[in-house]
């Protein structure tokens, strides 16, 4: 069957890289490329079944509202997920019980990245945290993002928190006494992240980790925005199957 797929955001630096994956992949069909200023009813109109959503955390409720409520499912790569956001998501996915409708059999999937290289890292980063008395999390881009810390950074340190507390780990110690504003990071669940922003930079991540006498340095480059499409393409065949919201792509890989 060829997924009739969407792509909104589609003159953005991985918006226009996911416009020429969706086309080249045998299986898919591109019927609309929203960008800003579009309609939303396009996707409609267009009979999309996905939707690609890469455009901006101010964007993103606006645009899967739609999606969801006109049973288009989504996957988006899209950054500046918290708590309230989610559960508003899971809110019209699976409407109260009160209102006596059935959960919308759609499907969402949010993926803080898309490559396979930066969730193997994530991974490892689970796996290092409960052996390590430090951590602390670097990620480096481009100079053009719009927001710090990055989705995968903060969620690598969510996970390594809570694989922290699982372990039955107190949270890491700052002895820092005497520091300008921001010099030790963005505090993420007790974990110190760092950003970096530089021209010539894409997607980086390292993750260091210390104990006595060694350290351990986990370290993920995205050098072009080739490396997300294998993920944005996996995660169309998926989400068409998959009702309800699934964070991280991971739950689509055999990991
Ligand atoms: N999950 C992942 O693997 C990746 C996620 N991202 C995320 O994707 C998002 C986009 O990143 P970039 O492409 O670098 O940004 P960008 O600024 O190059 O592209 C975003 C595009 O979306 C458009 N846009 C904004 N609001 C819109 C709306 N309401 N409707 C339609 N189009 C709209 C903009 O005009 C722009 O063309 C960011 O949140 C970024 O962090 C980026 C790379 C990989
Ligand atoms: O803005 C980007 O470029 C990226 N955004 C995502 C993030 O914030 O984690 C994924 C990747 O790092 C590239």
């Amino acid at each position: 069957m060829t997924l009739r797929v969407a792509v909104i955001g589609a003159k953005g630096r991985i918006g226009s890289e996911a416009v020429k994956a969706v086309e080249a992949a045998p299986d898919m069909e591109l019927v609309a490329t929203l960008g800003r200023g579009s309609r939303l009813e396009e996707l409609t109109e267009a009979g999309a079944q996905v939707a690609v959503e890469l455009t901006h955390p101010d964007s993103v409720m606006g645009n899967l509202d739609y999606c969801v409520h006109n049973g288009i499912h989504v996957v988006t790569g899209t950054t500046g997920w918290d708590d309230l956001r989610l559960s508003e998501l899971e809110g019209w996915l699976v409407p109260a019980e009160a209102t006596g409708r059935p959960p919308l059999p759609v499907g969402v999937l949010i993926a803080p990245n898309f490559s396979i290289g930066a969730i193997l890292g994530m991974k490892f980063s689970q796996i290092a945290a409960k052996y390590f008395e430090s951590v602390e999390v670097v990620e480096l881009h481009h100079d053009r993002k719009a927001d710090a810390p990055s989705g995968t950074a903060t969620r690598t340190a969510q996970l390594i928190a809570a694989a922290r507390a699982e372990a039955g780990r107190p949270k890491q110690q700052d002895p820092t006494t005497h520091s300008l504003p921001g010099a030790r990071g963005a505090d993420v669940d007790g974990v110190p992240v760092h950003a970096v922003r530089l021209r010539g930079l894409l997607a980086h991540q390292q993750v260091m980790f210390g104990d006595t006498g060694e350290t351990l340095t986990i370290r993920h480059d995205s050098l072009h925005h080739s490396s997300f499409m294998p993920g944005i393409l996996l995660g169309v065949r998926k989400v068409v199957e998959t009702p309800g919201l699934t964070f991280g792509l991971e739950h689509f890989l055999d990991l």
